[in-house]
Protein backbone atom coordinates (compact mmCIF):
# COMPACT_ATOMS: atom_id res chain seq x y z
CA UNK A 1 0.00 0.00 0.00
CA UNK A 2 2.33 2.53 1.34
CA UNK A 3 4.72 1.42 -2.23
CA UNK A 4 1.72 2.07 -4.34
CA UNK A 5 1.33 5.59 -2.60
CA UNK A 6 5.14 6.15 -3.32
CA UNK A 7 4.36 5.37 -6.77
CA UNK A 8 1.72 7.44 -6.99
CA UNK A 9 3.32 10.18 -5.47
CA UNK A 10 6.60 9.91 -7.54
CA UNK A 11 4.45 9.65 -10.85
CA UNK A 12 2.91 13.00 -9.19
CA UNK A 13 5.87 14.29 -9.10
CA UNK A 14 7.16 13.63 -12.25
CA UNK A 15 3.70 15.15 -13.97
CA UNK A 16 4.71 18.30 -11.67
CA UNK A 17 8.10 18.27 -12.78
CA UNK A 18 6.72 17.77 -16.35
CA UNK A 19 4.37 20.90 -15.92
CA UNK A 20 6.76 22.99 -14.50
CA UNK A 21 9.17 22.34 -17.35
CA UNK A 22 7.08 23.61 -20.04
CA UNK A 23 6.39 26.64 -18.14
CA UNK A 24 9.50 27.28 -17.90
CA UNK A 25 9.95 27.08 -21.88
CA UNK A 26 7.15 28.98 -22.12
CA UNK A 27 8.57 31.83 -20.14
CA UNK A 28 11.87 31.49 -21.61
CA UNK A 29 10.16 31.90 -25.08
CA UNK A 30 8.17 34.84 -23.89
CA UNK A 31 11.37 36.56 -22.07
CA UNK A 32 13.16 36.02 -25.84
CA UNK A 33 9.97 37.69 -27.47
CA UNK A 34 10.46 40.87 -24.93
CA UNK A 35 14.27 40.50 -25.78
CA UNK A 36 13.56 41.33 -29.22
CA UNK A 37 10.62 44.13 -28.90
CA UNK A 38 13.01 45.35 -26.63
CA UNK A 39 15.89 45.44 -29.12
CA UNK A 40 13.44 47.14 -32.15
CA UNK A 41 12.26 49.89 -29.68
CA UNK A 42 15.52 50.82 -29.12
CA UNK A 43 16.48 50.88 -32.54
CA UNK A 44 13.65 52.86 -33.50
CA UNK A 45 14.78 55.57 -30.69
CA UNK A 46 18.09 56.00 -32.22
CA UNK A 47 16.92 56.37 -35.65
CA UNK A 48 14.11 59.29 -34.12
CA UNK A 49 17.20 60.59 -32.40
CA UNK A 50 19.09 60.82 -35.51
CA UNK A 51 16.60 62.27 -37.20
CA UNK A 52 16.08 64.96 -34.65
CA UNK A 53 19.75 65.79 -35.24
CA UNK A 54 19.59 66.49 -38.30
CA UNK A 55 16.62 68.61 -38.28
CA UNK A 56 18.55 70.81 -35.40
CA UNK A 57 21.07 71.01 -37.89
CA UNK A 58 19.30 72.13 -40.66
CA UNK A 59 17.24 74.78 -38.16
CA UNK A 60 20.83 76.07 -37.03
CA UNK A 61 21.88 76.29 -40.66
CA UNK A 62 18.85 78.57 -41.80
CA UNK A 63 19.08 80.27 -38.76
CA UNK A 64 22.01 81.66 -39.76
CA UNK A 65 21.33 82.10 -43.83
CA UNK A 66 17.88 84.36 -42.48
CA UNK A 67 20.12 87.83 -41.89
CA UNK A 68 21.69 87.39 -45.40
CA UNK A 69 18.41 86.43 -46.65
CA UNK A 70 16.54 89.35 -45.42
CA UNK A 71 19.70 91.55 -46.28
CA UNK A 72 19.13 90.28 -49.41
CA UNK A 73 15.48 91.26 -49.64
CA UNK A 74 15.60 95.26 -48.45
CA UNK A 75 18.67 94.81 -51.72
CA UNK A 76 15.75 93.67 -54.04
CA UNK A 77 13.41 96.15 -52.35
CA UNK A 78 15.48 99.27 -52.96
CA UNK A 79 16.66 98.07 -57.08
CA UNK A 80 12.61 97.21 -56.94
CA UNK A 81 12.01 100.92 -56.58
CA UNK A 82 15.21 102.01 -58.48
CA UNK A 83 14.10 100.39 -61.35
CA UNK A 84 10.63 101.80 -61.20
CA UNK A 85 11.65 105.37 -61.05
CA UNK A 86 13.61 105.06 -63.85
CA UNK A 87 10.51 103.39 -65.49
CA UNK A 88 8.96 106.71 -64.79
CA UNK A 89 11.85 108.36 -65.60
CA UNK A 90 11.78 106.04 -69.10
CA UNK A 91 8.63 107.04 -69.44
CA UNK A 92 8.72 110.38 -69.11
CA UNK A 93 11.28 110.75 -71.90
CA UNK A 94 9.94 108.49 -74.64
CA UNK A 95 6.75 111.35 -73.74
CA UNK A 96 9.70 114.25 -74.73
CA UNK A 97 11.01 112.29 -77.94
CA UNK A 98 7.46 111.35 -79.40
CA UNK A 99 6.81 114.74 -79.41
CA UNK A 100 10.23 115.50 -80.70
CA UNK A 101 9.64 113.14 -83.11
CA UNK A 102 6.04 114.03 -84.23
CA UNK A 103 7.87 117.40 -84.96
CA UNK A 104 10.75 115.63 -86.62
CA UNK A 105 8.30 113.92 -88.80
CA UNK A 106 6.46 117.40 -89.59
CA UNK A 107 9.59 118.43 -90.64
CA UNK A 108 10.94 115.74 -92.53
CA UNK A 109 6.92 116.05 -94.45
CA UNK A 110 7.66 119.49 -95.22
CA UNK A 111 10.96 119.03 -96.57
CA UNK A 112 9.70 115.99 -98.72
CA UNK A 113 7.22 118.50 -100.06
CA UNK A 114 9.75 121.44 -100.94
CA UNK A 115 12.06 118.37 -102.69
CA UNK A 116 9.28 117.37 -105.02
CA UNK A 117 8.57 121.60 -105.80
CA UNK A 118 12.04 121.62 -106.56
CA UNK A 119 11.85 118.33 -108.69
CA UNK A 120 8.60 120.05 -110.39
CA UNK A 121 10.66 122.93 -111.26
CA UNK A 122 13.81 121.29 -112.46
CA UNK A 123 11.43 118.68 -114.90
CA UNK A 124 8.52 120.40 -115.60
CA UNK A 125 6.50 117.62 -114.50
CA UNK A 126 3.53 119.34 -112.01
CA UNK A 127 3.52 116.17 -109.90
CA UNK A 128 7.25 116.33 -109.22
CA UNK A 129 7.68 112.90 -110.81
CA UNK A 130 11.22 112.67 -111.75
CA UNK A 131 13.57 109.60 -112.28
CA UNK A 132 17.22 111.45 -110.68
CA UNK A 133 18.24 109.75 -107.96
CA UNK A 134 20.58 112.46 -106.86
CA UNK A 135 18.65 114.42 -104.22
CA UNK A 136 18.44 118.00 -105.53
CA UNK A 137 19.27 121.02 -103.60
CA UNK A 138 18.25 124.48 -104.29
CA UNK A 139 21.25 127.18 -104.47
CA UNK A 140 19.28 129.08 -101.76
CA UNK A 141 19.52 125.90 -99.19
CA UNK A 142 22.90 126.05 -100.33
CA UNK A 143 23.62 129.62 -99.12
CA UNK A 144 21.50 128.81 -96.01
CA UNK A 145 23.67 125.52 -95.31
CA UNK A 146 27.12 127.70 -95.48
CA UNK A 147 25.60 130.62 -94.00
CA UNK A 148 26.06 132.47 -97.83
CA UNK A 149 29.56 130.96 -98.08
CA UNK A 150 31.09 132.00 -94.78
CA UNK A 151 34.68 131.73 -94.52
CA UNK A 152 34.83 130.17 -91.41
CA UNK A 153 32.48 127.19 -93.05
CA UNK A 154 35.34 126.94 -95.66
CA UNK A 155 36.78 123.36 -95.29
CA UNK A 156 39.48 123.60 -97.70
CA UNK A 157 40.15 124.30 -101.72
CA UNK A 158 40.96 121.99 -104.42
CA UNK A 159 41.86 122.03 -107.83
CA UNK A 160 37.90 121.60 -108.53
CA UNK A 161 37.00 124.32 -106.23
CA UNK A 162 36.18 124.94 -102.77
CA UNK A 163 34.77 122.68 -99.76
CA UNK A 164 32.32 124.33 -97.30
CA UNK A 165 30.89 122.05 -94.12
CA UNK A 166 27.11 123.15 -93.50
CA UNK A 167 23.46 122.05 -91.69
CA UNK A 168 21.06 120.75 -94.63
CA UNK A 169 18.42 119.70 -92.31
CA UNK A 170 19.59 117.82 -89.46
CA UNK A 171 22.81 116.60 -91.07
CA UNK A 172 26.18 117.94 -91.19
CA UNK A 173 27.73 117.88 -94.92
CA UNK A 174 30.56 118.72 -97.41
CA UNK A 175 29.70 121.22 -100.17
CA UNK A 176 31.59 121.14 -103.38
CA UNK A 177 31.02 123.66 -105.57
CA UNK A 178 32.67 123.03 -109.00
CA UNK A 179 33.83 125.61 -111.47
CA UNK A 180 30.65 126.71 -113.29
CA UNK A 181 32.63 127.38 -116.83
CA UNK A 182 33.02 124.59 -119.18
CA UNK A 183 31.60 123.03 -121.88
CA UNK A 184 29.75 120.33 -120.24
CA UNK A 185 25.69 120.48 -121.09
CA UNK A 186 23.54 120.80 -117.96
CA UNK A 187 21.81 117.43 -119.12
CA UNK A 188 25.93 115.67 -119.65
CA UNK A 189 26.47 117.11 -115.72
CA UNK A 190 22.64 115.45 -114.51
CA UNK A 191 23.97 111.93 -116.14
CA UNK A 192 27.18 112.09 -114.21
CA UNK A 193 25.19 112.68 -111.34
CA UNK A 194 23.29 110.08 -111.43
CA UNK A 195 26.33 107.78 -111.87
CA UNK A 196 27.94 109.11 -108.95
CA UNK A 197 25.20 109.01 -106.63
CA UNK A 198 24.95 105.36 -107.40
CA UNK A 199 28.20 104.29 -106.44
CA UNK A 200 28.20 103.50 -102.46
CA UNK A 201 30.67 101.43 -100.71
CA UNK A 202 31.63 101.55 -96.99
CA UNK A 203 34.72 103.39 -98.08
CA UNK A 204 33.68 105.56 -100.18
CA UNK A 205 32.76 109.06 -99.23
CA UNK A 206 28.48 109.04 -100.23
CA UNK A 207 27.40 111.80 -102.55
CA UNK A 208 24.08 112.40 -101.33
CA UNK A 209 22.74 115.12 -103.84
CA UNK A 210 23.51 117.77 -106.13
CA UNK A 211 22.60 121.87 -106.78
CA UNK A 212 23.14 121.05 -110.98
CA UNK A 213 22.09 125.08 -111.21
CA UNK A 214 25.43 126.16 -109.18
CA UNK A 215 27.42 122.86 -109.90
CA UNK A 216 27.74 122.17 -106.60
CA UNK A 217 27.79 118.58 -104.96
CA UNK A 218 26.64 117.75 -101.29
CA UNK A 219 28.94 114.85 -99.51
CA UNK A 220 28.53 112.97 -96.44
CA UNK A 221 30.98 115.06 -94.15
CA UNK A 222 33.65 113.23 -92.97
CA UNK A 223 34.53 114.86 -89.68
CA UNK A 224 38.28 113.56 -88.64
CA UNK A 225 40.14 115.30 -91.65
CA UNK A 226 42.13 113.25 -94.32
CA UNK A 227 45.41 111.18 -94.43
CA UNK A 228 47.07 114.24 -95.50
CA UNK A 229 46.48 115.80 -92.46
CA UNK A 230 47.81 112.98 -90.69
CA UNK A 231 50.77 112.13 -92.51
CA UNK A 232 52.32 115.56 -92.87
CA UNK A 233 51.29 116.17 -88.71
CA UNK A 234 48.88 119.18 -89.34
CA UNK A 235 46.29 116.70 -87.71
CA UNK A 236 45.94 117.36 -83.56
CA UNK A 237 45.33 114.13 -82.72
CA UNK A 238 48.03 111.47 -82.68
CA UNK A 239 50.02 109.76 -85.22
CA UNK A 240 48.45 106.63 -86.58
CA UNK A 241 49.90 103.39 -85.58
CA UNK A 242 51.49 101.01 -88.40
CA UNK A 243 48.47 98.74 -87.94
CA UNK A 244 45.86 100.85 -88.93
CA UNK A 245 47.93 102.46 -91.77
CA UNK A 246 47.81 98.54 -93.23
CA UNK A 247 44.07 98.71 -92.48
CA UNK A 248 43.69 101.87 -94.03
CA UNK A 249 45.86 100.61 -97.05
CA UNK A 250 43.33 97.47 -97.27
CA UNK A 251 40.40 100.11 -97.15
CA UNK A 252 41.82 101.90 -99.83
CA UNK A 253 42.59 98.50 -102.20
CA UNK A 254 38.88 97.20 -101.48
CA UNK A 255 37.12 100.68 -102.50
CA UNK A 256 39.34 100.96 -105.65
CA UNK A 257 38.26 97.00 -106.55
CA UNK A 258 34.57 97.83 -105.93
CA UNK A 259 35.11 101.10 -108.70
CA UNK A 260 37.25 99.27 -110.94
CA UNK A 261 34.42 96.49 -111.00
CA UNK A 262 31.63 99.02 -111.52
CA UNK A 263 29.90 99.39 -114.75
CA UNK A 264 29.60 103.09 -114.69
CA UNK A 265 32.13 104.47 -112.61
CA UNK A 266 35.26 102.51 -113.12
CA UNK A 267 38.30 104.45 -111.67
CA UNK A 268 38.59 107.01 -109.17
CA UNK A 269 41.25 109.20 -111.19
CA UNK A 270 42.51 111.62 -108.16
CA UNK A 271 43.78 109.12 -105.17
CA UNK A 272 45.97 111.05 -102.92
CA UNK A 273 45.93 111.52 -98.80
CA UNK A 274 44.34 114.58 -99.33
CA UNK A 275 41.15 112.68 -101.21
CA UNK A 276 41.29 110.16 -98.26
CA UNK A 277 39.59 111.11 -95.26
CA UNK A 278 38.89 109.39 -91.79
CA UNK A 279 36.05 109.34 -89.74
CA UNK A 280 35.38 109.14 -85.92
CA UNK A 281 36.67 105.98 -85.92
CA UNK A 282 39.64 106.46 -88.76
CA UNK A 283 37.50 104.23 -91.30
CA UNK A 284 38.71 105.28 -95.13
CA UNK A 285 36.46 107.55 -96.98
CA UNK A 286 37.85 108.54 -100.03
CA UNK A 287 36.33 111.43 -102.09
CA UNK A 288 36.22 112.74 -105.06
CA UNK A 289 36.43 109.34 -106.90
CA UNK A 290 34.63 110.05 -110.75
CA UNK A 291 34.84 113.98 -110.18
CA UNK A 292 37.03 114.07 -113.47
CA UNK A 293 33.87 112.88 -115.27
CA UNK A 294 31.62 116.03 -114.17
CA UNK A 295 34.76 118.63 -115.35
CA UNK A 296 34.93 119.20 -119.01
CA UNK A 297 38.84 118.90 -120.01
CA UNK A 298 39.90 120.81 -123.03
CA UNK A 299 43.58 119.84 -122.56
CA UNK A 300 45.01 116.73 -121.20
CA UNK A 301 44.38 117.34 -117.98
CA UNK A 302 47.56 115.75 -116.02
CA UNK A 303 49.87 117.75 -117.94
CA UNK A 304 48.07 121.07 -116.93
CA UNK A 305 48.36 119.69 -113.18
CA UNK A 306 52.29 118.95 -113.38
CA UNK A 307 52.05 122.82 -114.08
CA UNK A 308 49.92 123.67 -111.06
CA UNK A 309 50.58 121.47 -108.44
CA UNK A 310 53.67 119.09 -108.74
CA UNK A 311 53.33 117.57 -105.44
CA UNK A 312 50.06 116.18 -106.68
CA UNK A 313 51.65 115.19 -109.92
CA UNK A 314 53.20 112.91 -108.36
CA UNK A 315 50.62 110.15 -108.25
CA UNK A 316 49.73 110.83 -111.76
CA UNK A 317 50.70 107.74 -113.74
CA UNK A 318 53.35 108.97 -116.17
CA UNK A 319 51.80 107.02 -118.90
CA UNK A 320 48.56 109.28 -118.16
CA UNK A 321 51.10 112.42 -118.89
CA UNK A 322 51.53 111.05 -121.96
CA UNK A 323 48.68 110.15 -123.74
CA UNK A 324 45.77 111.95 -121.28
CA UNK A 325 43.88 108.08 -121.06
CA UNK A 326 42.85 106.88 -117.21
CA UNK A 327 42.79 103.39 -116.82
CA UNK A 328 42.22 101.78 -114.00
CA UNK A 329 45.82 100.98 -113.80
CA UNK A 330 46.40 104.41 -113.15
CA UNK A 331 44.84 104.07 -109.73
CA UNK A 332 47.05 101.28 -109.33
CA UNK A 333 49.78 103.67 -109.91
CA UNK A 334 48.40 106.16 -107.41
CA UNK A 335 47.75 103.77 -104.83
CA UNK A 336 51.34 102.48 -104.99
CA UNK A 337 52.58 105.96 -103.66
CA UNK A 338 49.72 106.28 -101.42
CA UNK A 339 51.54 102.79 -100.02
CA UNK A 340 54.70 104.24 -99.83
CA UNK A 341 53.39 107.42 -97.91
CA UNK A 342 52.15 105.00 -95.60
CA UNK A 343 54.76 103.57 -94.52
CA UNK A 344 57.16 106.43 -94.77
CA UNK A 345 54.90 109.82 -93.86
CA UNK A 346 57.43 111.25 -96.86
CA UNK A 347 56.58 113.70 -99.58
CA UNK A 348 55.22 112.37 -102.81
CA UNK A 349 57.47 113.73 -105.04
CA UNK A 350 61.05 111.47 -103.95
CA UNK A 351 59.20 108.66 -101.89
CA UNK A 352 59.24 106.05 -104.60
CA UNK A 353 63.18 106.91 -105.07
CA UNK A 354 63.65 106.86 -101.31
CA UNK A 355 62.36 103.54 -100.44
CA UNK A 356 63.57 101.94 -103.80
CA UNK A 357 67.33 103.00 -102.54
CA UNK A 358 66.70 102.10 -99.19
CA UNK A 359 65.46 98.22 -100.16
CA UNK A 360 68.46 97.58 -102.25
CA UNK A 361 70.63 98.84 -99.46
CA UNK A 362 68.77 96.60 -96.95
CA UNK A 363 68.04 99.10 -94.71
CA UNK A 364 64.28 100.14 -95.03
CA UNK A 365 63.78 100.98 -91.44
CA UNK A 366 65.72 104.21 -92.10
CA UNK A 367 62.56 105.57 -94.35
CA UNK A 368 59.60 104.01 -91.88
CA UNK A 369 57.49 106.50 -90.37
CA UNK A 370 58.78 105.85 -86.83
CA UNK A 371 55.52 108.16 -85.51
CA UNK A 372 53.77 104.70 -86.79
CA UNK A 373 55.48 102.44 -83.58
CA UNK A 374 57.45 99.51 -84.50
CA UNK A 375 57.16 98.57 -88.05
CA UNK A 376 57.21 94.47 -88.28
CA UNK A 377 60.36 94.58 -90.60
CA UNK A 378 58.97 91.03 -92.58
CA UNK A 379 55.27 93.43 -93.32
CA UNK A 380 56.99 96.91 -93.86
CA UNK A 381 59.57 94.93 -96.32
CA UNK A 382 55.95 93.50 -98.15
CA UNK A 383 54.35 96.67 -98.29
CA UNK A 384 56.89 98.41 -99.58
CA UNK A 385 57.86 95.82 -102.46
CA UNK A 386 54.03 96.09 -103.23
CA UNK A 387 53.75 99.95 -103.68
CA UNK A 388 56.94 99.92 -105.88
CA UNK A 389 55.89 97.11 -108.23
CA UNK A 390 52.28 99.26 -108.22
CA UNK A 391 55.01 102.47 -109.13
CA UNK A 392 56.35 100.73 -112.13
CA UNK A 393 56.52 103.03 -115.26
CA UNK A 394 55.35 100.33 -117.63
CA UNK A 395 51.33 100.29 -116.95
CA UNK A 396 51.38 96.67 -117.76
CA UNK A 397 54.34 95.72 -115.56
CA UNK A 398 51.76 96.93 -112.60
CA UNK A 399 50.41 94.44 -110.22
CA UNK A 400 46.78 93.25 -110.54
CA UNK A 401 44.77 94.66 -107.80
CA UNK A 402 42.66 91.79 -107.07
CA UNK A 403 44.90 88.79 -107.15
CA UNK A 404 48.19 90.16 -106.46
CA UNK A 405 47.82 93.28 -104.62
CA UNK A 406 44.59 92.47 -102.38
CA UNK A 407 45.31 88.79 -101.79
CA UNK A 408 48.71 90.15 -100.12
CA UNK A 409 47.53 92.44 -97.88
CA UNK A 410 43.79 90.92 -96.55
CA UNK A 411 45.87 88.63 -94.92
CA UNK A 412 47.55 90.96 -92.72
CA UNK A 413 43.80 92.42 -91.97
CA UNK A 414 43.91 89.64 -88.86
CA UNK A 415 47.10 91.43 -87.23
CA UNK A 416 45.40 94.33 -87.46
CA UNK A 417 42.42 92.84 -85.75
CA UNK A 418 44.37 91.50 -83.36
CA UNK A 419 45.99 95.42 -82.56
CA UNK A 420 42.45 96.71 -82.16
CA UNK A 421 41.77 95.86 -78.22
CA UNK A 422 41.57 99.48 -77.93
CA UNK A 423 38.42 99.44 -80.44
CA UNK A 424 36.59 98.43 -77.00
CA UNK A 425 36.90 101.83 -76.27
CA UNK A 426 35.80 103.10 -79.72
CA UNK A 427 32.52 103.33 -80.99
CA UNK A 428 30.87 101.40 -83.69
CA UNK A 429 32.73 101.87 -87.42
CA UNK A 430 29.86 104.38 -88.86
CA UNK A 431 28.75 101.84 -91.27
CA UNK A 432 28.06 99.51 -89.12
CA UNK A 433 25.27 101.42 -87.57
CA UNK A 434 21.81 101.61 -88.76
CA UNK A 435 20.62 104.60 -90.06
CA UNK A 436 17.36 104.61 -88.64
CA UNK A 437 17.99 102.67 -85.60
CA UNK A 438 21.01 104.39 -84.88
CA UNK A 439 22.14 100.58 -83.51
CA UNK A 440 24.66 98.43 -84.88
CA UNK A 441 23.00 96.00 -87.17
CA UNK A 442 22.77 92.47 -87.23
CA UNK A 443 20.75 91.70 -90.41
CA UNK A 444 21.99 94.48 -93.07
CA UNK A 445 20.27 94.84 -95.85
CA UNK A 446 20.29 96.51 -99.13
CA UNK A 447 17.66 98.69 -100.45
CA UNK A 448 16.81 100.15 -103.64
CA UNK A 449 18.97 103.43 -102.84
CA UNK A 450 22.07 101.61 -102.11
CA UNK A 451 22.08 102.30 -98.51
CA UNK A 452 22.27 99.58 -96.10
CA UNK A 453 19.64 99.02 -93.49
CA UNK A 454 18.68 97.15 -90.30
CA UNK A 455 16.38 94.58 -91.74
CA UNK A 456 13.42 95.39 -89.16
CA UNK A 457 14.01 98.88 -89.27
CA UNK A 458 13.72 99.23 -93.46
CA UNK A 459 10.90 96.55 -93.38
CA UNK A 460 9.04 98.70 -90.59
CA UNK A 461 9.73 101.88 -93.21
CA UNK A 462 7.95 100.38 -95.98
CA UNK A 463 5.38 98.55 -94.13
CA UNK A 464 4.34 101.88 -92.74
CA UNK A 465 3.66 103.29 -96.09
CA UNK A 466 6.47 105.17 -97.42
CA UNK A 467 8.26 104.48 -100.68
CA UNK A 468 10.94 106.76 -100.50
CA UNK A 469 14.52 105.87 -99.36
CA UNK A 470 14.99 107.15 -95.47
CA UNK A 471 18.31 108.56 -96.31
CA UNK A 472 17.68 110.70 -99.67
CA UNK A 473 14.00 111.00 -99.85
CA UNK A 474 13.69 110.20 -103.34
CA UNK A 475 11.29 107.74 -104.28
CA UNK A 476 12.70 104.17 -104.92
CA UNK A 477 12.05 101.54 -107.86
CA UNK A 478 10.91 98.97 -105.40
CA UNK A 479 11.13 97.76 -101.90
CA UNK A 480 13.53 95.27 -102.28
CA UNK A 481 16.03 94.13 -99.62
CA UNK A 482 19.64 92.09 -100.79
CA UNK A 483 21.34 90.87 -97.87
CA UNK A 484 24.78 92.93 -97.39
CA UNK A 485 26.59 89.34 -96.53
CA UNK A 486 30.16 91.32 -96.71
CA UNK A 487 28.95 93.92 -94.06
CA UNK A 488 27.32 91.61 -91.95
CA UNK A 489 30.55 89.35 -92.17
CA UNK A 490 32.61 92.70 -91.38
CA UNK A 491 30.20 93.47 -88.13
CA UNK A 492 30.75 89.92 -86.83
CA UNK A 493 33.88 90.40 -87.29
CA UNK A 494 34.33 93.84 -85.60
CA UNK A 495 31.93 92.23 -82.44
CA UNK A 496 34.52 89.06 -81.69
CA UNK A 497 37.64 91.41 -81.97
CA UNK A 498 36.04 93.84 -79.46
N1 LIG B 1 33.21 114.99 -97.47
C1 LIG B 1 34.13 115.70 -96.82
N2 LIG B 1 34.09 115.78 -95.48
C2 LIG B 1 35.01 116.50 -94.81
N3 LIG B 1 36.01 117.18 -95.40
C3 LIG B 1 36.11 117.14 -96.73
C4 LIG B 1 35.18 116.39 -97.52
N4 LIG B 1 35.53 116.51 -98.82
C5 LIG B 1 36.61 117.29 -98.85
N5 LIG B 1 36.98 117.68 -97.61
C6 LIG B 1 38.11 118.52 -97.21
O1 LIG B 1 38.25 119.57 -98.14
C7 LIG B 1 39.61 119.66 -98.57
C8 LIG B 1 39.61 120.04 -100.04
O2 LIG B 1 39.18 118.92 -100.77
P1 LIG B 1 39.31 118.80 -102.35
O3 LIG B 1 39.01 117.38 -102.68
O4 LIG B 1 38.48 119.83 -103.01
O5 LIG B 1 40.80 119.20 -102.65
P2 LIG B 1 42.13 118.39 -102.57
O6 LIG B 1 41.88 116.98 -102.23
O7 LIG B 1 43.04 119.15 -101.65
O8 LIG B 1 42.71 118.51 -104.04
P3 LIG B 1 42.03 117.99 -105.40
O9 LIG B 1 41.16 119.05 -105.89
O10 LIG B 1 43.16 117.70 -106.29
O11 LIG B 1 41.26 116.76 -105.03
C9 LIG B 1 40.20 118.27 -98.31
O12 LIG B 1 41.52 118.30 -97.94
C10 LIG B 1 39.37 117.73 -97.18
O13 LIG B 1 40.04 117.91 -95.94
Amino acid sequence: MSRWRAEEDALEAVHKAEAAERLCDEEISKCKEIEQQLHRQRQEIEMMKFQHEQCLEELNLIQEQKPALESQLRAAHCSEKELEEKIIQAVDLMIIFRGERDKLQMEYDSAIRKVNKYRALQTDDPLGRSSAHFFGISFSDIIEATQNFKPSQKIGEGRYGSVFKGMLGHAMVAIKMLPSSGSQSDSEFKNELEVLSRVRHPNLVALIGACPESRSLIYEYVENGSLQDYLSRQSKTCSLPWKTRIRIAIEICSALLFLHANDNCSMHGNLKPSNILLDANLVTKISDFGIYNLISQNENPFSLHSKTDPESSAYIDPESFEDGELTTESDVYSFGVVLLQLLTARPSMGVIRDVKCALERGNLETVLDMSAGDWPIEQATQLATLGLMCCQNDRLDRPDLDSEVYAVLEPMREQCNLSQSSRTQHKAPSHFVCPIFQEVMKDPQIAGDGFTYEGDAIRGWFNSGHETSPMTNLKLENCDLIPNHALYYAIQEWQQNT
